[in-house]
């Protein structure tokens, strides 16, 4: 498998090499050059898959021949042992054809920790075996980040640095990230919002030379191929749960970065019969004006009782549009160009339509999601994170036809928001005993001005030289 830029100038890359860097040289973003299909048949034969069985069953085919089958079998067997729920990603059922699929019973409890495992793994082995030493910038409004750091803490070949955006991730994320003391862990708090974060780390990967050529600079988000690609298998794993691939399923996802939805807009191009996906965002929602009114324009951040979904310029739009547009990359470089010199975009009105055939969007305000909260707990004595709580209100008021399930995708443990779940009138969750301590922990983070070459002279600073 070939992987190739959405801006059709760079090289195209096979699968280490894409995983073992960020942007594309051109400033797009690495797709597979074809998507790999299965047919019913074939998906129908995986029920009763374990998850890692499953996994290796979609993420060969995008691997091909760069990780020896046993290798990646024993990976992926490792990377979902250490979640704490035997089936790994279980589904609660809401209400008669509402269900939840539950995403945060790894070691950081978010979603975030179903890719970030494999990818501090496959970095770990590839590394290894290139002797090579990696540099990871990332940015995070509270979750990729702590899932970052857990998955490549114990990386020999690594130093990771974090930029997250100040006093705007909700405490227990803050700890979860700057709790971690070790010598390759480095935690920026930006004097920004986390799109001038996101900002910085694209720049980073268009201006390496900061670096010296110390290491290779490798990314965690979701401008990672990598990272899309292990979390497509969960919408495999639960669709086949409630009946696909003999009958069609809907999936409702809270989106910020438009990765977590767009794995799932992967899943349908292999095969999955999936009939709608569902783009549920916060008042920061760029995404819904687009899928309502074609209008895909910058506006302010605002903070929200969700901030992981405090995002106004969603990365992986540009992998989607990519498609919208057959394919061109010359037309996504004119079009991202013009968006980042007018803030505004628009597409023709028949690509527009054709997309909405299968998403749809709505907005939710913190209000709703209080409501959400609390309507879920009273009916079903079931505690929602404000994220999860949005992909539910969605999917309550959007579902397209009501003899689908819909599966709304549960991002994070309500633990992680304790102050939204007590403005809908619950009681704070309690954290779970692996975090116990987590108040008394010491603390170790910089804060750092809103610019560039103050974080590029940080990290050559402190980036450990190749030996
Ligand atoms: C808890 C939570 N839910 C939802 C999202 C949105 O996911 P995505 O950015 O992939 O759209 C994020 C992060 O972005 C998150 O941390
Ligand atoms: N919500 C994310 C934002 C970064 O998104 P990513 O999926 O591109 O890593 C976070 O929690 O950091």
């Amino acid at each position: 498998m070939k992987y190739i830029s959405t801006r059709g100038q760079a090289p195209a890359l096979g699968f280490e090499d894409v995983l073992l860097t960020g942007l594309a040289s051109d400033g797009g973003l690495y797709v597979p050059e074809y998507w790999p299909q299965f047919t019913l048949e074939e998906i129908a034969t995986w029920r009763g898959l374990s998850y890692a069985e499953l996994a290796e069953k979609i993420i060969t085919p995008f691997v091909g021949e760069a990780i020896p089958q046993n290798d990646l079998r024993q990976i992926l067997h490792d990377t979902y042992q250490g979640f704490d729920h035997s089936a790994v990603a279980p589904l609660t059922q809401l209400d008669s054809n509402q269900w939840v699929l539950e995403l945060f019973h790894g070691p950081t409890l978010a979603f975030k920790d179903f890719a970030l495992q494999l990818l501090g793994r496959l970095l770990d082995y590839l590394l290894a075996r290139r002797s090579e030493k990696a540099v990871i910038v990332g940015a995070t409004s509270g979750d990729t980040g702590s899932a970052a750091i857990e998955g490549c803490r114990h990386c020999d070949n690594v130093d990771i640095f974090i930029l997250h955006p100040h006093q705007r991730v909700s405490e227990v994320q803050r700890r979860q990230m700057t709790t971690v003391v070790a010598d390759n862990v480095h935690n920026l708090a930006v004097q920004g919002n986390f799109d001038d974060c996101q900002a910085m780390v694209k720049a980073c990967f268009q201006q390496q030379d900061f670096l010296q050529s110390k290491a290779r600079l490798v990314a965690v988000n979701s401008i990672n191929w990598a990272r899309i690609m292990a979390q497509v298998v969960y919408y495999f794993y639960a669709a086949l749960a409630v009946g696909a691939p003999q009958r069609s399923v809907a999936f409702s996802v809270p989106t910020g970065n438009f990765g977590d939805i767009y794995a799932g807009y992967v899943a349908r191009n292999m095969g999955l019969p999936i009939s709608q996906l569902l783009v549920a965002t916060n008042r920061n929602d760029i995404l819904h004006r687009f899928m309502a009114n074609n209008q895909y324009s910058k506006e302010d951040l605002s903070p929200t009782l969700s901030p992981s979904m405090d995002i106004m310029v969603s990365s992986n739009f540009e992998r989607l549009l990519f498609d919208m547009y057959g394919r061109d990359g010359a037309a996504i470089d004119q079009l991202m160009t013009s968006f980042q010199q007018q803030g505004t975009l628009t597409v023709d009105s028949w690509r527009w339509e054709l997309t909405r055939q299968l998403f749809d969007s709505c907005s939710v305000t913190d209000e709703e999601t209080c409501q959400t909260i609390g309507d879920a707990y009273r009916n079903c004595q079931y505690k929602l994170d404000p994220h999860s709580a949005i992909g539910v209100r969605a999917a309550m008021t959007c579902q397209r036809d009501q003899q689908i399930p819909m599966i709304t995708l549960a991002t994070a443990h309500p633990v992680k928001f304790p102050e939204a779940v007590v403005r809908a009138g619950l009681s704070s969750p309690e954290l779970p005993d692996s975090m116990a301590d987590l108040y008394e922990r010491e603390e170790r983070y910089t804060v750092i001005e809103n610019e560039l070459a103050d974080v590029q002279s940080y990290v050559a600073k402190y980036a450990r030289p190749l030996n």
